[in-house]
């Protein structure tokens, strides 16, 4: 069944609304892969730069893992789609097979604004250890498999400003043409910030982790209040990293809006 998860598919309508509703219908996604990562303990070996874990590979059991999938995600034509981004987009495959053609509602140059980076180091430094127990379980290729999933959500998310940013823009261009002619990132940030929504943006995932992340019995409504996932972080993780470079993403596509 269709949902409202995606303006880039055929047919669905493109205006603030149903923007709005593919960000919210994503957090449901976010959440729900912090949960599964939450089933695994830290697992630090996957994350070793040194861990020698991959014969002739350099870098991380995780990098590797991510690298290869996205690959052959890459062939199935996956990174066609202008909502997904490639944490590794160096030397990718082309699809094997014809692809959808996804409309053109974003500016082509649109492509190279890229967080993957930044993401990648937010999720590993500092959103991983707030969320998961310590320890080591041994099942580095499950646990690495959850990273990519709660990886590719938290991207989706962040690159969907470009969407934001341009349905904004769409629907009053005389408002942001002086601050973009201008290329003034204060003024176009202040122009697309609305606090009233991250608000409750911010209230709205916080009750999602507390109804998502408990278990569910025939008896009682909820059997304890323990949580999943700490519905604080979810939060966190909203007011400290997603909003604010969702934010990034749409003053990166505004002032490159007019070229
Ligand atoms: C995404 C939007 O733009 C900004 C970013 C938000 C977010 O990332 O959730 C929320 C409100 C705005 O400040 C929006 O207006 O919906």
């Amino acid at each position: 069944m269709a949902d409202s998860s995606s303006v880039s598919g055929s047919g669905n309508a493109f205006n603030l609304d149903t923007v709005r509703d593919s960000l919210i219908r994503q957090e449901d996604t976010i959440i729900f892969n912090l949960i599964e990562r939450a089933r695994f303990p830290l697992n630090s070996p996957l994350y070793d730069q040194n861990s020698g874990l991959v014969p002739g590979f350099s870098g991380s059991l995780v990098h590797f893992i991510v690298k290869e999938t996205e690959a052959v995600q890459a062939k199935a034509g996956r990174y066609e789609n202008p909502e997904e981004n490639p944490f590794f987009p160096d030397g990718l495959p082309s699809p094997i097979m014809p692809t959808t053609k996804y409309p053109k509602i974003l500016y082509p140059a649109a492509v190279s604004i890229n967080m993957s980076k930044t993401i990648w180091d937010m999720y590993f430094n500092q959103l991983l250890p707030l969320f998961v127990d310590k320890g080591d379980d041994g099942n580095y290729a499950s646990t690495a498999a959850s990273d990519l999933d709660c990886l590719q959500a938290i991207s989706r998310r962040i690159h969907y400003g470009k969407y934001v940013a341009e349905v904004k823009f769409r629907e009053s261009p005389k408002e942001y043409e002086p601050a973009i002619l201008a290329q003034d990132k204060n003024a176009l940030m202040k122009l697309l910030t609305f606090e009233k929504v991250e608000e409750m943006v911010k209230k709205r995932v916080e009750k999602k982790a507390l109804v998502f992340g408990r278990e569910v019995s025939l008896d009682t409504n909820f059997t304890s209040e323990k949580c999943k996932v700490d519905p604080s972080v979810v939060s966190r993780l909203y007011d400290e990293w997603i909003m604010p470079l969702t934010k990034q993403v749409q003053v990166q596509y505004l002032l490159r809006r007019l070229d």
